[in-house]
């Protein structure tokens, strides 16, 4: 959808931002460019739609050379997020949204009640904002009109320029989830620029990083960065703590449970205790399968059902969710263990903070050896 072809830039002064780039985009991909100040990330990404005219190359998108296209019309085609947003500051937050609908001839009635229907898809109530004017918002909130407003004309490509880095980390984080809830339904063809990697990890599909002078130093999805990076730069860049960063990256797999005994809410008491074995606990499953909460072996004497001793359990995920949700299910219910659920909510199994521990370990490896996670051996140190 994007593709750079061997491009460079040299500024007037002699420096040298970006140096033969080849690297392409796919159709509904979210590339992340990251790199430290200077690399050359922006410099790249306003090439794309010509703020910066390339110094050699060509930049294609949906396969047109945009190297010869009309600037002015390549721009209304691509939209643009910047950091500190630039909304008008005499125009409402409707006006702002309905800007390059303005410009390419919508009617009226047309454009506002796209600039409504896009105020509800980034969160913003019409009603209470559309009215108002950019300083009457929060920073979040401004942020929210500028992705707004970048959709407005429905265009297939977004550029992305450092949108969430003005607000502070926990608003930061919500327009992170919220702008990756929006993009699972419009699937763009997204060039998003950031210096901080765990916002690139977060929201990659793949990144690239890079090093000063606009080097492509590795281009891969985020768990092969993390897991394997290409050179010391990256290594160095990604950080020392990248086995942690991965785990918001590995998903729970079925290899990773652990499957302690299991009895039903409906049995009678007196029959689960042969059931226990040597285990002190054991989940409780409903008659359909869905997790009931779990018992203890001190909880199982006397008459009655498991129903009626069981504990609820709240501390679940699902599989395919990270172990970083994981984790952090497990820290917030205070739980030595939490369950693991299948898409229709039937369990399969369970997670501890040792199981954790290996899959994680697994992956890390698996990363730094290509090979599957499953064929990993891992050897323990032990203090016997
Ligand atoms: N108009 C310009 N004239 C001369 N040099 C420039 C110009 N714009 C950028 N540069 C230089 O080009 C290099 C790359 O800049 P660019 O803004 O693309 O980096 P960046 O990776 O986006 O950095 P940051 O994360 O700090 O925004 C830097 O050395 C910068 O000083």
């Amino acid at each position: 959808m994007i593709r750079l072809d061997g491009v460079s830039k040299r500024y007037p002064d002699g420096t040298v931002a970006v140096h033969e780039l080849t690297m392409d985009v796919r159709p509904g991909e979210l590339v992340v460019l990251v790199g430290p100040s200077g690399c050359g990330k922006t410099t790249t990404m306003k090439m794309v739609n010509r703020l910066v005219e390339p110094t050699g190359g060509r930049i294609f998108v949906d396969g047109v050379d945009v190297t010869h296209a009309d600037p002015v019309k390549l721009r209304r085609g691509i939209g643009y997020v910047i950091q500190n947003v630039g909304l008008f500051p005499h125009r409402s937050i409707e006006e702002n949204i309905a800007v390059v609908p303005e410009l390419t001839g919508w009617p009226k009635a047309r454009r506002r009640e796209r600039a409504r229907e896009l105020m509800t898809v980034v969160g913003l109530e019409p009603d209470t904002y559309a009215n108002r004017y950019p300083h009457e918002l929060s920073g979040g909130q401004r942020q929210r009109v500028g992705v707004a407003r970048a959709l407005a004309a429905d265009p297939p490509v977004l550029l992305m320029d450092e949108p969430f880095s003005a607000v502070d980390p926990v608003v930061r984080a919500q327009l992170q989830d919220e702008f990756l809830r929006l993009q699972e339904d419009v699937r763009k063809t997204i060039l998003f620029v950031t210096h901080d990697i765990e916002e690139a990890v977060r929201l990659g599909d793949r990144i690239a990083v890079f090093a000063q002078g606009g080097k492509l130093e590795q281009f891969d999805t985020p768990a092969a960065i993390l897991g394997a990076p290409a050179t010391p730069f990256v290594a160095d860049f990604v950080g020392f703590d990248r086995g942690l960063k991965q785990l918001s990256v590995t998903p729970v797999t079925k290899n990773d449970l652990e499957h302690p005994p299991v009895v039903r809410a409906d049995q009678s008491l007196a029959d689960v205790g042969a059931s226990l074995g040597v285990s002190n606990w054991a989940v409780v499953l409903d008659a359909s399968g869905g997790l009931a909460g779990w018992i203890g072996k001190d909880m199982v004497p006397g008459t009655g059902t498991v129903a009626d001793r069981a504990r609820r359990m709240d501390a679940w995920v699902q599989l395919d969710d990270s172990l970083k949700i994981a984790f952090a299910e497990m820290l917030q219910w205070n739980a030595g263990w939490i369950a693991v659920l299948d898409a229709d909510d039937r369990y399969l199994g369970v997670l501890t903070p040792s199981t954790l521990h290996a899959a994680l370990r697994r992956a890390v490896e698996a990363e730094s050896q290509s090979i599957a996670p499953s064929e990993v051996e891992l050897v323990t140190i032990t203090d016997s």
